[in-house]
């Protein structure tokens, strides 16, 4: 692994470690001394920022006025650095761990449910047309068990499992609760997606069906499925991330067969542990073949 990529999980873990301290006060002290996970996270952060601040400089040579990229644009628009700086590395701890979370979270599923990724399959090949590859975003639209598949796997395992908000000034919820100024409220999408009263009482199982009415996806309230979050603080790169994962889910699956690695010891079922983006602890070991020929034991 490259050394940004080494000191972005490096610091994605220990500042979402901050989170769970005991107290603040543990971090802050540290910080102020320069010492333990604080040194090695301010050291993440230097390697991180040097990064950034690198495609932005190389984007400059390349010359960026009449590009129509993400950053090209940003950069006609934005001439603070550090602002730039904090947009790249915004947008890739926005995109990068969430969409390869879902992936990963979306395989394990599909190993463990075959006739879900069958049916992924024979709409695949109904819509698109078989040995056919994908032509359009259009014809992506088109894939409603697919899309009724993923929103079912986040549902389940959320890429941002929960996600907190401290309170600007004394404020009352919508049901009379009172919070007050400097108030820290978390929503949590990992509990929302398996809540009975929400879900029904097979709010544990995966369904994609739940999703689909007469064959056609219909979306939930975003604000009993906040996956995304819901409201002005949506995510902005939603739509982004449900093609990624859908174009690599279809392309990967059919050309080939992922198989679960036997249960390894101590990793006997993937962990979906916590993290600024929650992840599968020890990855997702597979097996991968081509889809023509069967798997032999
Ligand atoms: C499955 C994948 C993704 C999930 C589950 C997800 C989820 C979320 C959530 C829950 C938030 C709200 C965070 C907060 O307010 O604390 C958010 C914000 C955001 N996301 Fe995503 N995201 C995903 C992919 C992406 C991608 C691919 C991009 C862009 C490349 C992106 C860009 C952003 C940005 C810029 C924000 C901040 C929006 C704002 O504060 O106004 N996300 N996302």
């Amino acid at each position: 692994m490259s050394d940004f990529a080494l000191s972005f999980d490096k610091a994605s873990r220990l500042s979402a470690e901050r989170a769970m301290a005991v107290s603040p006060l543990v971090w802050k002290l540290k910080r102020l001394f320069n010492i333990g996970s604080e040194r090695e996270l301010r050291e993440a952060l230097r390697v991180i920022n040097m990064l950034a601040k690198e495609v932005i400089n190389q984007r400059r040579k390349m010359g960026f006025s009449k590009h129509k990229d993400l950053l090209s644009r940003f950069m006609n628009n934005v001439d603070d650095e550090t602002c730039l700086r904090d947009i790249v590395i915004s947008f890739l701890l926005a995109g990068r761990d969430t969409v390869a979370s879902a992936l990963t979270s979306f395989f394990w599923l599909l190993a463990k449910h075959p006739q879900v990724e069958l049916e992924i399959l024979l709409e695949a090949d109904k819509v698109i047309g078989a040995n056919k590859e994908l032509r359009s975003f259009e014809e992506l639209g088109k894939l409603h068990y697919l899309q009724a598949a993923v929103y079912e796997c986040m549902r389940l395992y959320p890429p941002v499992q929960f996600d907190s908000k401290f309170c600007v000034e004394d404020d009352v919820l919508p049901d009379g609760t009172k919070v007050k100024s400097g108030t820290r409220v978390t929503y949590h999408p990992y509990a929302m997606g398996r809540l009975e009263d929400l879900w029904g009482e097979d709010s544990m199982e995966f369904r994609p069906q739940r999703w689909l009415k007469g064959g056609v996806f219909h979306h939930e309230n975003p604000f009993k499925y906040p996956v995304f979050q819901a409201g002005l603080r949506v995510c902005m790169g939603k739509e982004m991330a449900l093609m990624e994962i859908k174009c690599v889910t279809l392309s990967l699956i059919r050309s080939f067969h992922f198989k679960l690695l036997p249960p390894v010891v101590n990793h006997a079922t993937p962990r979906f542990s916590p993290g600024l983006t929650a992840t599968f602890r020890f990855g997702l070991p597979v097996i991968v073949g081509d889809r023509k020929i069967e798997f032999s034991e």
